[in-house]
């Protein structure tokens, strides 16, 4: 049975990136997609953005949405204090394993929870049975229609604290139109748009950050 492209993208790391060294991942990852085939990690452009974000939250509990090869969970544990964590959702199974070989790769497997299912149901277990309090800093990268959904839902199970900090993926391409109207325009959201362009192409993106108020 021939490979994936995410198995010749974790394969590729394996053989080229320095295991422990979680910048030679994300950096290995971005050559072969730029150079070889194109996948929808954030790329190196926006993850800077996503970099700058996270260290000015400087978050203790980190959630991410859509964990595909596991570049942005490396790209962000790498920058968490010690004792912080990220906890990472992915339903696919097939993405989920080969991200788990991914951050093992780089080192950062004490720092990441790599929680396999749907969002939708991950979320409402997060205080119960991840012993979550609140998140400092949510990345939605998953299927854009899940965006808004699941940012009223982690309103609903009381996991936003004034200041969390959500930074959404692709508000421009694809595109989050109705997650973009819906936190522009609650009353709990303050939001800043940073304008980018879509990973390894000259398509124009953006990445959204919604500071929930209270
Ligand atoms: O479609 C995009 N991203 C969707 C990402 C989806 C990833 O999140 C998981 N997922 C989805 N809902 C989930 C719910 N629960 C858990 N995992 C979930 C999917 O199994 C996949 O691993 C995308 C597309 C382009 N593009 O140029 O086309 C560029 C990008 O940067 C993108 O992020
Ligand atoms: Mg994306």
């Amino acid at each position: 049975m021939n490979q994936s492209k995410e198995q010749r993208i974790l394969n590729f790391v394996l053989q080229n990136a320095v295991r422990g060294d979680p910048c030679s991942v994300v950096d290995t990852i971005d050559k072969y997609c730029s150079q070889k085939e194109w996948a929808m990690n954030v790329g190196n452009e926006k993850g800077l953005i996503l970099d700058k974000t996270v260290e000015e939250a400087n978050p203790s509990v980190a959630l991410e949405l859509g964990t595909y090869c596991g570049y942005s969970a490396v790209r962000i544990s790498r920058l968490l204090k010690a004792g912080a964590r990220l906890l990472t959702v992915e339903f696919n199974p097939e993405f989920a394993a080969i991200a788990k070989q991914m951050i093992e790769f780089a080192g950062v497997q004490d720092k990441v929870k790599l929680l396999e299912g749907p969002s939708e149901e991950i979320i409402p277990q997060l205080k119960k049975k991840y012993e979550v309090d609140t998140l400092d800093f949510v990345f939605l990268d998953h299927w854009k229609d899940r965006y808004t959904p699941d940012t009223i839902l982690l309103q609903e199970c009381n996991l936003l604290r004034k200041g969390s900090v959500l930074l959404a993926d692709n508000v421009i391409f694809p595109g989050a139109p109705d997650f973009l109207n819906y936190v522009r325009k609650s009353p709990h959201f303050q939001c800043t748009n940073y304008p980018s362009h879509l990973e390894y192409m000259q398509v124009e993106d953006a990445m959204e950050k919604a500071v929930f108020l209270g």
